[in-house]
């Protein structure tokens, strides 16, 4: 088994209840109760894109899929939730990105692991630490020193 983190984001159509759909169909991909979810934030669409603002998390759970089985499967989760996204960067009801798979590094056409903007992303970042703080990348950088105080803010958590 492998463990992997998935990050979720969504900023149209009920964000947070898509978020919550979204966490049930991830369980069925996890090994028995091994998922865990970050609390959900919501934050400006960074990018300078005039869209919703966002509410994102991050999950983590071992798997058995091989990673293109996986990425398949999270597309599969995101067709599910009526995935609508009309240009690249546009607004989008679901959006799930594998962000870590183990510690490989993986360069395929479909698929690059580590993702690619994580280490710039606070959406990202600030959720993957509350499930994972001790977390080395494989580039062998610390999650701690990644995250600014400024990220922190640029993020508010939402208390259910
Ligand atoms: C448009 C872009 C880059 N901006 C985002 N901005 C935020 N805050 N959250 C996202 O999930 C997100 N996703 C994106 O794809």
């Amino acid at each position: 088994a492998v463990q992997v983190y998935v990050a979720l984001g969504a900023n149209l159509a009920e964000p947070v209840q898509q978020l919550d759909v979204a966490v049930t169909a991830l369980k069925t991909l996890a090994l028995n109760n091994t998922l865990t979810v970050s609390a959900y934030y919501r934050s400006k669409p960074m990018g300078d894109v005039i869209q919703p603002d966002y509410v994102n998390a991050v999950a983590g759970f071992q798997t058995e899929l091989l990673p293109i089985e996986l990425l398949d499967a999270l597309q599969d989760i995101e067709q599910q939730q009526g995935r609508l996204r009309l240009e690249r960067w546009g607004p989008r009801t679901l959006d799930l990105d594998l962000l870590l798979y183990g510690t490989q590094h993986i360069n395929q056409p479909r698929l690059c692991v580590p993702h690619y903007g994580m280490k710039q992303r606070s959406f990202v970042l600030v959720p993957l630490a509350d499930i994972a703080p001790t977390l080395t990348l494989p580039c062998n950088t610390s999650l701690e020193s990644l995250i600014s105080v400024t990220m922190r803010d640029e993020l508010q958590k939402l208390i259910d």
